[in-house]
């Protein structure tokens, strides 16, 4: 089997930076110490070369994972090593790693690449979900992750047929949850909006679909792909939850072309290290607090907050300033979990504060 290349996503660019003698290829599946590979010959099993496990043993960003370009060097009789994981474009990436000013990534030896070079990034939210509705705070969640990426963020509200409500105020509220991302409504059942989310995959642009389980994300595929590519399990109750494993490939070409890439972690994924992305989902709130008095402004209490002014007013949600005060504290948290410094920090803080309350006796810091 011979394979175009420029259908999986290579680019002259990503040409620019193969390394000579090598020969370029795509990650659809890693291994322990090795990665299937599609090359313009194939499919290809090929194993780490030397500077591939060097790189890793100090930091497993440095590993390759699904959707990378990766450089082969040719072995006799026929083998391919893997030589070299070309620059990513975007990542999402597991703990403790972030992305410099360069869009590059920086680990701390703690990371984890679950896909790279990741074009656009659906966020499949359930119009309706068993007797739920539309969860704002979770779209506004995988819209920060997907930004973190460097991907972009598309919102999809499934199961549009469910929703025998306004739909159109449904989607003026996922709106205002994600300023500046393309919000469309899909039916997979009905077919509607499956061409309109195609179109994003045009020029072979590679993507993911995150989404809680039961969104709809395998029958989007499935519909985006014109049928067959994964398995989806009927409903298991009658409750319209699904409930299932999925078993496929983990880099799918679309016969019209494009890609999906969809792996167990990529489907587990939820709020890793994301402060860049908190940030640009609540660039309204940024830029409210852009005009307050003090630098530091809490928007808590403080004197001439624009924040909170812009809430007084009616300018600003509610429920917006606290879905961004839940998710700055999660990415704190989070940021605290992976980030060593921070880590230690803290804990030097509380050692500090027991040893006090030891000294004074109190059992309150
Ligand atoms: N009514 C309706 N049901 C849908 C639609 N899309 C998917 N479903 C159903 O919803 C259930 C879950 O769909 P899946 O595609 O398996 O959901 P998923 O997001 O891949 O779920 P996980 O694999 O658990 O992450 C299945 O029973 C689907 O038949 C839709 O557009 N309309
Ligand atoms: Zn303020």
């Amino acid at each position: 089997m011979f394979s175009d290349l420029f259908l999986l996503g290579w680019t002259e660019s990503r040409a620019a930076e193969l390394p000579p003698l090598t020969v370029p290829a795509r990650v659809s599946r890693v291994d322990r110490g090795a990665a299937e590979v599609i090359a313009a010959d194939g499919q290809q099993h090929a194993k780490y070369g030397a500077r591939v496990r060097r790189a890793s043993a100090d930091d497993p960003v440095a590993l390759p994972c699904v959707g990378d370009w990766v450089a082969l060097r040719e072995l006799p009789e026929g083998r391919y090593e893997l030589d070299a994981v070309l620059p990513r474009t975007s990542a999402f990436v597991r703990g403790g790693v972030s992305r410099d000013s360069r869009g590059g990534l920086s680990g701390d030896g703690q990371g984890q690449v679950l896909a790279a070079n990741v074009d656009i990034v659906f966020v499949a939210e359930p119009s309706m979900h068993a007797t739920d509705f539309a969860d704002l705070g979770r779209i506004e969640r995988l819209v920060a992750l997907a930004w973190e990426s460097g991907g972009t963020p598309v919102v999809l509200v499934t199961k549009s047929d469910l929703f025998d409500r306004g739909l159109d105020e449904l989607l003026a509220d996922v709106r205002t949850a994600a300023p500046g991302v393309d919000v469309h409504a899909v039916s997979s059942m009905r077919g509607d909006g499956v061409e309109l989310a195609r179109g994003y995959l045009e020029g072979s642009r590679t993507a993911v679909v995150l989404g809680p389980s039961g969104a709809g994300k395998s029958t989007l595929v499935n519909a985006m792909a014109g049928g067959g590519v994964m398995d989806t399990q009927q409903v298991r109750a009658a409750d319209g939850r699904g409930r299932h494993t999925t078993v496929h490939r983990e880099l799918i070409p679309l016969p019209g072309g494009g890609l999906v890439i969809d792996t167990p972690g990529i489907r587990r994924v939820g709020l890793y290290d994301m402060s860049e992305g908190v940030e640009l989902v609540f660039s309204d709130i940024e830029e409210l607090a852009a005009g307050c008095r003090f630098d530091d402004c809490g928007h808590e209490s403080e004197p001439g907050c624009a924040v909170l002014a812009a809430l007084e007013n009616g300018e600003l949600p509610e429920r917006r300033l606290l879905s961004w005060r839940k998710l700055q504290r999660e990415a704190t948290w989070m940021a605290s979990r992976t980030d060593a410094r921070l880590r230690k920090e803290q804990r030097d803080k509380w050692k500090v504060i027991h040893k006090e309350m030891r000294r004074t006796g109190r059992n309150r810091p």
